[in-house]
């Protein structure tokens, strides 16, 4: 049997005597989409921020390619890290205002030993042309691109950790309409040529519908609907 990539087991999180996710398991495998709704306060985000390891499991297990990430050392789990890749709904808040953009893609290729000399610079070009970004647009900052483009700069700056795994926080729930399906588009695509695993945030039921393999539906920290 195939180990999932992601396999959530009995997820407990608490904050002080409060349980704010109670008992949550579900499978993320290679290349498929598990959706997460659930109204305002249900415990999508506390649960997303347990499988990037942002906050601790009280209880139950966070199995990434079968490892255990809240029972790995601190150096192990660094490793394991750049795998794990967050897009979140602010397009802008995900990236640094004063870098340009191609030093930001540029970042993890160095921070992970994959800025190969010479090669570098051409790699960033080709992660901004994979997200449909020009490259020439490399040369600017955050707040002279779009909203849309800045999403997918924040997405080739994901790419660039050589990710299994996205975890995709709302990523177009703060965009214009008009730029949703391209945004959505681009990452059904990426989750094809890379066999990315997403856990997908989404407020929108029928978008989430459409794009997820399964959706797990929260209510008070627990699965209602699987
Ligand atoms: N640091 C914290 N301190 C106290 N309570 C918290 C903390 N973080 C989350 N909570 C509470 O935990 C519950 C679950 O919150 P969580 O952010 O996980 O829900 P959510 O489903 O992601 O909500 P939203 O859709 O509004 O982002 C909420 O009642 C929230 O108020």
């Amino acid at each position: 049997m195939t180990v999932p990539l992601l396999d959530v087991r009995d997820l407990v999180v608490r904050h002080g005597d409060r349980t704010l996710v109670d008992g949550v398991s579900f499978t993320v495998a290679a290349g498929e989409t598990v959706g997460v709704t659930g109204p305002s306060g249900s415990g999508k985000s506390s649960t997303v921020q347990a499988v990037l390891q942002l906050r601790r499991a009280a209880a139950g297990q966070v199995l990434f390619e079968g490892r255990d990430l809240c029972a790995l050392p601190e150096a192990e789990l660094r490793a394991v890290r750049p795998r794990i890749q967050p897009v979140f709904q602010d397009p802008y808040g995900s990236l640094s205002p004063r870098r340009r953009i191609r030093d930001q893609v540029a970042e993890p290729l160095r921070l992970h030993g994959r800025w190969a000399k010479g090669e570098g610079p051409s790699r960033v070009a080709e992660l901004l042309a994979q997200v449909g970004l020009d490259p020439a647009l490399g040369d600017r900052l955050p707040h002279e691109l779009s909203g849309g483009q800045c999403q997918r700069a924040g997405i080739a700056r994901a790419l660039a950790c050589a990710p299994k795994l996205l975890i995709l926080d709302e990523p177009v729930s703060a965009l214009d309409p008009s730029l949703r399906a391209g945004i959505v588009n681009l990452l059904l695509d990426l989750q094809e040529s890379h066999r990315l695993g997403y856990l997908f945030i989404c407020h929108d039921h029928t978008l989430v519908r459409h794009v997820s393999h399964h959706v797990l539906a929260l209510n008070e920290g627990r699965i209602t609907e699987a």
